[in-house]
């Protein structure tokens, strides 16, 4: 019999997962949804043709349960879900910073817990989730988490340890590269251009540059090498780019991103 999954908590990424597993053939009789306001499960109903029930019963009813409420619900959700979790349950987490241990300790004893990042390109497939077990969760539940987080995009497992600095890396990691692009735009409107006209020259620059990244298997510094001509243009940038110590500044903003992460477990343990 397929296995009932309840997306707990459905808002960004709940949704994505909610709609990835059925573009990969999941059924929506064998999902539900949990949320806070009935609107929403309402949209969500007459959206993907879900069954949306309380946190309560979702622990009843589903064999895994997937929360992705944020970080600082996640205490009051525990409060909520934990007393109808049976210990056979495969609970999974997608929040930031809240480490198997802290859901360990608020579910029945021996109950599975396996924690992902993910981030938001599975919105398009395109997701990159990190995948880690808890104390108790074995090869077949990590298997299960794998094949959910995979209709929407590439998975790795990692130790426990490594999810902050995931986090900082590919969870956070889409907004670093859309800062990038508004700052582009923005600089293509300094240099004349109509603002339009900037977005789409830098927004397929960047689809361009992301499939050689992936599909050529160059290392991103001879792909680099490869547009800088001597005394051209792209060498006078990078100049300034190193003036201006954006190297430097990229290490600072992740390993405060990994702090971040590593304090939000810290103020919720
Ligand atoms: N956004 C991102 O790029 C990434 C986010 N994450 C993680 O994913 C998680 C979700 O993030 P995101 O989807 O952006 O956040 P959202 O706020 O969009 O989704 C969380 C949802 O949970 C609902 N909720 C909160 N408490 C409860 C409750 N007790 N019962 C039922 N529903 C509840 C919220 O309801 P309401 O709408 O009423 O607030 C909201 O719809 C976070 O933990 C985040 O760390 C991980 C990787 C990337
Ligand atoms: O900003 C955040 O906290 C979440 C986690 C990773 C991406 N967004």
């Amino acid at each position: 019999m397929a296995q009932r999954v309840a997306v707990v908590g459905t808002g960004k990424i709940g949704e994505a997962l909610l709609s990835g597993m059925i573009r990969a053939g999941k059924s929506p009789d064998d999902l539900l949804v949990t949320t806070r306001r009935a609107e929403r499960a309402e949209d969500l109903r007459r959206g993907y043709g879900v069954e949306a029930v309380s946190n309560a019963e979702a622990a009843k009813a589903a064999d895994i349960l997937i929360l992705t409420v944020k970080p600082q619900d996640m205490g009051a959700l525990m409060d909520e879900l934990a007393p109808h979790v049976p210990a056979d349950r495969l609970v999974v987490s997608g929040a930031a910073g809240i480490t198997t241990k802290f859901l360990e300790a608020r579910l029945a004893a021996g109950t599975p817990v396996v924690r992902v990042m993910s981030n938001t390109p599975v919105l398009v497939d395109e997701g990159m989730s990190a995948i880690s077990g808890g104390a108790h969760a074995t090869e077949a539940h990590l298997e299960r988490v794998e094949e959910i987080f995979g209709s929407v995009g590439k998975t790795i497992r990692v130790p426990e340890k490594q999810q902050d600095a995931v986090t900082a890396l590919s969870g956070s990691g889409p907004a670093y590269f859309y800062f990038l692009v508004e700052a582009m735009t923005d600089a293509g409107i300094l240099l004349g251009l109509p603002r339009a006209a900037a977005h789409d020259l830098i927004v397929q620059a960047a689809i361009g540059a992301s499939v050689m990244l992936r599909d050529s298997g160059e290392h991103p510094t001879l792909l680099r090498e490869a547009v800088t001509s001597p005394a051209g243009t792209t060498i006078a940038a990078i100049r300034e780019l190193e003036n201006h110590g954006v190297r430097a500044a990229l290490l600072a903003a992740l390993e405060a991103a990994s702090n971040r992460s590593q304090e939000i477990a810290e103020g919720l343990s």
